[in-house]
């Protein structure tokens, strides 16, 4: 049940910097292949040299694909296409393409709410769009979404960016939904503050009372959180709101199975008549 990362293929949005370049770096501790997708190509040479370091065998390969995940789905489609060429069918694909932009709500251009729209919702719907298909034929795949800690709670400063987050989990959990009949899980993390050169940024320009509210509690290392992702990414398991609401997803999830069965059945006669 669990997924062997070693010899899979990886693909990680975000993953030449911060908590994305740390989760391909676990995968190919664990000896995944990595295709890395971001936008600038320096950041991502430098990325896969750094992950390089720590190859366990000498087949491993670490691909680099600049696109930008937010703006045209068929650019996307494209990168997925390519990464399969080379590598094979995506085993698992990481979306942690993402960045945060914090003030008041009415400081805010409104500009900032469609990019982080674009970049944080988007970003993560058309690489998962682009991989699905595959998934579900193949019976095999992970997809993993990384919200944030505001993903689950509105916080201030937050109005564009806690948004962003909190799409993506209605997105992950009806997806999870479709597709759990065939084998292929979604998993959600939701971390808190993390040294990242992404976080160094968003400090930036964060209110006061961000600040304050940020600094109840402490900074992971990304190297830490990334380890934890991929854990739950290859060992499905249950959060405790999961638990609380099993007894309706359970009764979802069998409608959704006696309906994909019932079609096989009615195709399968069909054919025979
Ligand atoms: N650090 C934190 O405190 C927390 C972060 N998160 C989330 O984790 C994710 C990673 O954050 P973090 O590691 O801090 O971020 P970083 O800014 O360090 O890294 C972001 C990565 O995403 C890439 N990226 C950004 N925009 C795009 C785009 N439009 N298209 C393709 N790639 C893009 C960047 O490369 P490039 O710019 O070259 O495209 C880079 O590889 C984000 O989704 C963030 O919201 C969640 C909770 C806490
Ligand atoms: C049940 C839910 C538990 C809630 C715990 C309370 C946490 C309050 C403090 C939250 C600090 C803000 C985190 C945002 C991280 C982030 O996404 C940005 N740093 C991205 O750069």
């Amino acid at each position: 049940k669990p997924l062997a990362l070693p010899g899979a293929h990886v693909v990680v949005t975000g993953g030449s910097s911060g908590i994305g370049k740390c989760i391909a770096i676990e995968c190919y501790k664990q000896g995944a292949f990595i295709t890395l997708v971001a936008r600038n190509e320096d950041k991502l040479l430098q990325a896969k040299k750094e992950i390089e370091k720590h190859s366990i065998n000498d087949k491993q390969v670490v691909l680099c694909i600049s696109v930008d995940v937010s703006q045209d789905y068929s650019q996307v489609e494209n990168v997925i296409k390519q990464a399969q060429e080379k590598l094979g069918p995506v085993d698992m694909l990481v979306n942690c393409a993402g960045m945060s932009l914090s003030g008041k709500f009415e400081d805010l251009e409104v500009s900032t709410f469609e990019r982080l729209m674009s970049v944080n919702y988007l970003g993560s719907v058309y690489p998962s769009r682009a991989v699905i298909t595959t998934m579900k034929e193949r019976r095999v795949g992970r997809i993993v979404f990384v919200s944030s800690q505001a993903g689950q709670l509105g916080l201030f400063g937050f109005t564009a960016y806690s948004s962003s987050k909190f799409a993506i989990r209605g997105l992950a959990e009806a997806l999870q939904m479709e597709v759990k009949p065939y084998n292929v899980y979604v998993t959600v993390a939701y971390p808190p503050d993390t040294d990242t050169p992404g976080f160094a940024e968003e400090n930036k320009t964060k209110p006061l009372e961000t600040r304050l509210i940020s600094e109840t509690t402490s900074v992971c290392k990304p190297e830490q959180v990334a380890k934890q992702i991929v854990k739950d990414a290859i060992v499905v398991t249950m959060g405790l709101f999961r638990t609380i609401a099993l007894f309706y997803l359970g009764s979802f999830d069998s409608i959704v199975r006696r309906c994909m069965m019932q079609r096989a059945r009615s195709e399968i006669a069909d054919k025979t008549a």
